[in-house]
């Protein structure tokens, strides 16, 4: 067991030489674990119809309150109710610094969070206070080429409605990582998938998905019967984008360490509203801020052990964010993209997706408020707070804290 000189778990860890261990011995026991750590397996032969839901009491602050609720209150699919009434949860980040007036947000209550549109803000990155910070960031000279190299129609679960989105599979000169991009509406084409290749045959291009309209079995071109093609959304204003950076704990196994997976749940759910003209998410393979996987988790052993996000990365000798967003740009670029509205609070992201010639354009900027701060479902747990609160005070996020006081 490891023992600690002068660390405790609530002291940042300012050298990591000051921790000393011993190697387990024969005569150590392990600790007893509460019995909730290795909950009874349910018997394969049981169906699952046999399982009665009521009974289950999920506890994930991620979608535990969300289940429960539901059946508690099917008429009230917000669950504001129940929530309110499950204040042990810790708050996300202490109240002081729970923003009652973000710029970019519009109406911290909405009347229905579900239809909840914040309202963007102008951003002017040429200008020295134009609302996106004025560190310059580190840009290659030259944007790097991608490639689309297939889409595909997904329907989606987003909003119960059946929403469909095209995912778009890339290909680039700086990495063998699959970058994507998660399109929403059908009047954003890239221009690099619908490129006519040589040799290729009809087959080929509605196999990759560089066709319009929409497949159905027996289809032999790739243009569209009625020969319009797919541009029949009406550009009001510049399109919503959000460049999001892989977070496997976030998304795929629950994680309330952050609140990533709530983000992207958010951007699809704006980009799929009625009106909204749909938009891109752009979905980098820069998993933990481009440290990787490994190392993220590494990082969380030592947020653990009391340091928070960014001191976690420079002990282990990375920077406090690693990312890159040349290739957002070039796929944006490649989806025929200039002006913009981009879903951040990070100041770096709207300055670097810029490009090196301002080959993209950040016209607005979109708020991302933690749902739980806006009163509705979203993630509670001491670690996001911490997460968020070194976002805004270490890495400069534009999410308002302490206001008024
Ligand atoms: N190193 C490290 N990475 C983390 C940690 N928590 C989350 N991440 C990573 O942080 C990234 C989240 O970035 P984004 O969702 O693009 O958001 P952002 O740059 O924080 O800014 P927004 O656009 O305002 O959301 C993902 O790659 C996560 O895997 C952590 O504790 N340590």
């Amino acid at each position: 067991m490891p023992t600690f000189d002068n660390a405790s778990p609530s002291t940042p860890l300012s050298n990591p030489a000051s921790i000393s261990y011993h190697p387990l011995e024969d005569d150590d026991t392990v600790p007893q674990l509460p019995p909730f750590y290795s909950p009874r397996p349910i018997p394969v032969s049981r169906a699952i119809s046999e399982l009665d839901l009521n009974s289950l009491h999920i506890t994930h602050p991620a979608f535990g309150q969300e289940l429960q609720s539901a059946q508690e209150n099917p008429q009230d699919s917000d669950h504001e109710s129940s929530l309110q009434s499950d204040q042990e949860l810790p708050g996300l980040v202490s109240p002081q610094i729970t923003p009652p007036s973000t710029p970019g947000t519009g109406t911290q209550t909405p009347s229905h969070p579900h239809r909840h549109v914040p309202k963007s803000v102008p951003v002017d990155s040429s200008a020295p206070n134009g609302g996106c910070g004025n560190k310059k960031p580190h840009l290659l000279p030259k944007l790097p080429d991608v490639n689309c190299v297939v889409r595909a129609r997904i329907p989606t679960t987003i909003g119960g409605s059946g929403t469909e989105m095209f995912l778009h599979l890339y290909q680039n000169s700086e990495d063998n990582k699959e970058h994507l991009a998660i399109v929403f509406g059908n009047s954003i084409r890239s221009k690099s998938l619908d490129k006519v290749r040589p040799g290729e045959t009809e087959m080929d291009r509605l196999i990759r998905g560089a066709y319009t309209g929409r497949l159905y079995p027996g289809r032999t071109s790739s243009k569209a019967a009625d020969g319009k093609g797919d541009n029949v959304d009406e550009k009001k204003e510049p399109p919503l984008v959000r460049i999001h950076s892989e977070c496997y704990t976030g998304e795929t196994v629950w994680s309330a360490r952050c609140d990533c997976g709530e983000q992207l749940d958010e951007a699809a759910r704006l980009m799929s509203l009625p009106g909204s003209g749909g938009g891109v998410i752009i979905y980098l393979r820069q998993e933990g801020r481009g440290i990787g996987l490994g190392e993220k988790l590494k990082a969380y052993n030592l947020q653990d052990l009391g340091n928070d996000t960014v001191e976690a990365n420079l002990l282990l000798r990375h920077p406090a964010d690693a990312r890159s967003y040349g290739l957002a740009t070039a796929m944006l670029v490649d989806l025929g993209m200039q002006d913009i509205r981009l879903l951040t609070n990070n100041p770096d992201k709207v300055r670097a997706v810029e490009g090196p010639n301002r080959e993209i354009v950040v016209k607005e900027r979109v708020a991302m408020i933690p749902l739980a701060w806006r009163g509705t479902k979203g993630i509670r747990s001491a670690e996001v707070g911490g997460y968020l609160k070194t976002k805004i005070e270490k890495m400069g996020h534009m999410l308002q804290m302490n206001e008024g006081s």
